[in-house]
């Protein structure tokens, strides 16, 4: 907006019936330097005398014309005259006042904000932006006049500038908007500490859908490389970034590679084929010109016929549909249709022979394909947060891949998580776990690499894990798989997910329910109802029948980090503390207190978006991006003041924050651990 230089908006705070006027100024409480765009603009909150509640900020410069300015249109149109607006502010923050400006009508002089939380809200505002301080305290003297509270003040914007105080607001102190609601609406005790990553597909990519599904509360959306064009992704991946910057979420996106297992081709373009017992199917690596020929299925696998053996059973999805192999000619490999189902395109092809799965020359196909490091390249370069890696069978590909991405990513963390679902995995599940960022059950295609009757078992022993050696882990697939096609989810279902949340694991994940299906969002509601309800059972309720978590082993190089961490997290358990607070460079500190899953929320500060969004995916932690002041002192008080402008702690709340940021002038880390009442 360029038109007006100084058109004058206004938040002032009121006893009674006072608002802005001239009155008697009497001293500065506090000038702060804030920059507008490129400009520096200093914003005073005055120390008004009781009697008149008057309030007055200023440009520098400008100050005498300010206040005429503000003092005629005042008196010409009366106290919600003059453009200015009377708003009760009882609940709302220092973001809120700056976007109630950037929000209001053309023209309006400002905004009128009442109440002790709005002056609450000016003080945060103030703190955050405060350089230098000449306050003086209730009933003292200062540059001759006396002074009663702090009853009011205005700051002063230039309107067209008003967007990059919204947006530099923003940037100073951020947390998901889905978070805030939750603890708003249910106390902050009871947010939901697992958390929810969906798929996206057709049915829940475009931007509204997104923002559906970020508010009902996914954390981390999952990007299948299997499917859909990069253009395609590439258009989510900017929704999501957009949904962030302009709605306040947090969401993550994790890009999950293809990985080079045999899988089928797109069945010609339909979204599905049937597939009837005693029916005679062709599998070939043949391409063909035009449509496909019928009972014809193409497979992306070169040695396809030449691993198999007539006699050997051929699963589609890990057993959603059967076959047996009859004949082999040339290329082609018929094949008989045993367990009638659904095919879907490019679903994952097993064989098996004997009761084994059969590994012939398939087991030589690289973990990452030629096609997936394109992906990969486009991923680092589109900014994701994850990449999650299919069939991993060594831990070497991860270390690979790791290095890989620090190289071409030296600025960004972007975690690298494992699947488990190939067979081999499981003989070196520590060994690839601990080089990786994360670990993902894959339960489909585990469960047709390994009996499914070991999948539950082996779903434990992978959290089991990841927790001893301080990574997150997902469980996935088909939690709510009859919800693809139905509203409402089989008991056994709600039992599973529910198995998980028990668990501790730190996230779920949905497929094709959030990809495809008829009820994507109705699915996440779900996810995330069941999770809170068995959250709180496990918390409140069976208090003394508590899942036990296991052993938890430590790299000798983290030791101090950790004693921290356990320490803080079993201080806050036995003094039964309302948070922890803690204050990360990397989010190490963070993940370190999520694996000890306390009882209380872990408020998780930050610097980076990137930090953020990342931890949005482990248990308990509520990231916030957050400017770190000088030292530990300053940085509890703005958090503090912060969080009770905006109505999410109060006073008398016990906390215990812990911290290893050190600040700029100091040359060693500070590894501390306080115990904290909201004042
Ligand atoms: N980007 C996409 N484009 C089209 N369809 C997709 C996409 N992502 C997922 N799907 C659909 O959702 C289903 C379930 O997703 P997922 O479990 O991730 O894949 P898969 O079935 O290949 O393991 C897929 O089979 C596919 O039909
Ligand atoms: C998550 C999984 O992987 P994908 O969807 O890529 O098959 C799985 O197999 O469970």
């Amino acid at each position: 907006m360029a038109h007006a230089l100084w058109t004058t908006a206004a938040v002032g705070f009121c006893n009674g019936n006072a608002a802005i006027s001239s009155g008697s100024v009497v001293a500065s409480h506090r000038n702060a330097a804030i920059s507008f765009g490129n400009r520096e603009v200093e914003v005073g909150v005055m120390m008004c005398g009781g009697s008149s509640g008057a309030m007055v900020a200023w440009k520098r410069q400008q100050q005498q014309q300010q206040q005429q300015q503000l003092s005629k249109k005042k008196k010409k149109k009366g106290k919600d005259g003059g453009g200015f607006k009377r708003r009760m502010m009882e609940e709302e923050d220092v973001v809120a006042v700056v976007s109630a400006l950037a929000g209001r009508e053309e023209g309006a002089g400002g905004v009128v904000l009442e109440s002790s939380e709005a002056l609450e809200a000016l003080k945060g505002l103030e703190l955050e932006r405060s350089s230098s301080s000449s306050s003086s305290s209730n009933g003292k003297k200062k540059n001759g006049h006396a002074v009663a509270a702090v009853t009011s003040a205005v700051v002063v914007v230039a309107e067209e500038e008003i967007e990059s105080v919204t947006e530099r607001k923003r940037r100073s102190f951020e947390i998901d908007t889905v978070t805030e609601k939750e603890m708003k609406e249910n106390g902050f005790r009871s947010t939901r500490r697992t958390k929810l990553i969906a798929t996206v597909g057709p049915a829940c990519c475009k931007f509204e859908q997104l923002e559906e599904l970020a508010s009902a509360g996914m954390n981390v959306a999952r990007l299948n490389m299997c499917h859909g064009t990069r253009d395609w992704h590439r258009d989510v991946i900017r929704n999501c970034r957009r949904l962030n910057a302009e709605k306040g979420y947090a969401v993550a996106v994790m890009m999950d590679t293809e990985g080079s297992e045999i899988h089928m081709g797109d069945l010609g373009g339909v979204s599905s084929a049937k597939a009837e017992e005693g029916e005679e199917w062709f599998f070939t690596v043949r391409t063909f010109e035009g449509p496909l020929p019928a009972f014809t299925i193409q497979v992306n696998y070169e040695g396809f016929a030449e691993d198999l053996k007539v006699g050997d059973e051929l699963l589609v999805d890990g057993g959603m549909v059967q076959f047996e192999v009859v004949e082999k000619i040339g290329p082609d490999v018929k094949c008989l249709c045993t367990d009638s189902g659904l095919l879907l395109p490019r679903a994952t092809l097993t064989f098996w022979r004997g009761g084994s799965i059969v590994r012939e020359k398939n087991v030589m196909l690289p973990t990452i394909s030629s096609k997936d490091w394109v992906d990969i390249d486009f991923g680092i370069s589109e900014g994701v947060d994850f990449i999650a890696v299919s069939f991993v069978k060594s831990p070497e590909v991860i270390k690979h891949l790791k290095s890989y991405v620090k190289a071409r990513a030296p600025d960004r963390s972007i975690g690298v998580f494992a699947k488990i679902e190939a067979f081999e995995s499981l003989n070196c599940l520590e060994d690839i776990i601990r080089v990786s960022d994360g670990a993902m059950v894959a339960r489909g295609d585990l469960g047709a690499q390994i009996p499914l009757e070991q999948v539950p078992s082996v779903q434990q022993a992978i959290i089991n894990v990841c927790r001893s050696l301080n990574k997150p882990v997902i469980v996935a697939s088909q939690l709510l798989e009859s919800m693809i096609q139905y509203p409402t989810p089989t008991r056994a279902e709600v039992a599973d997910i529910s198995e998980a949340v028990r668990q501790k694991a730190d996230a779920l994940m949905l497929s094709g329910e959030s990809a495809m299906g008829l009820y994507p969002q109705k699915a996440l509601d779900v996810l995330r109802g069941v999770s809170l309800r068995m959250e709180h059972w496990c918390r409140e309720e069976h208090h003394g029948d508590r899942y036990q978590l296991p052993e938890l082993s430590s790299a000798p190089t983290e030791k101090i980090s950790e004693q921290i961490c356990n320490s803080a997290a079993q201080m806050a358990d036995k003094l039964g503390a309302d948070a922890i607070f803690v204050y990360t460079r990397r989010g190490y500190m963070a993940s370190l207190l999520s694996r000890n899953r306390p009882d209380c929320p872990i408020f998780a500060f930050t610097e980076s978006q990137n930090v953020r969004q990342r931890m949005n995916l482990q248990w308990g932690l509520i990231p916030f991006r957050l400017d770190f002041g000088e030292d530990m002192e300053s940085n509890l008080h703005r958090t503090f003041a912060l969080l009770k402008a905006r109505g999410m702690m109060k006073s008398g709340d016990l906390v215990v924050a812990v911290s290893d940021i050190s600040s700029a002038s100091q040359t060693a880390m500070l590894q501390s651990i306080q115990v904290r009442k909201i004042p």
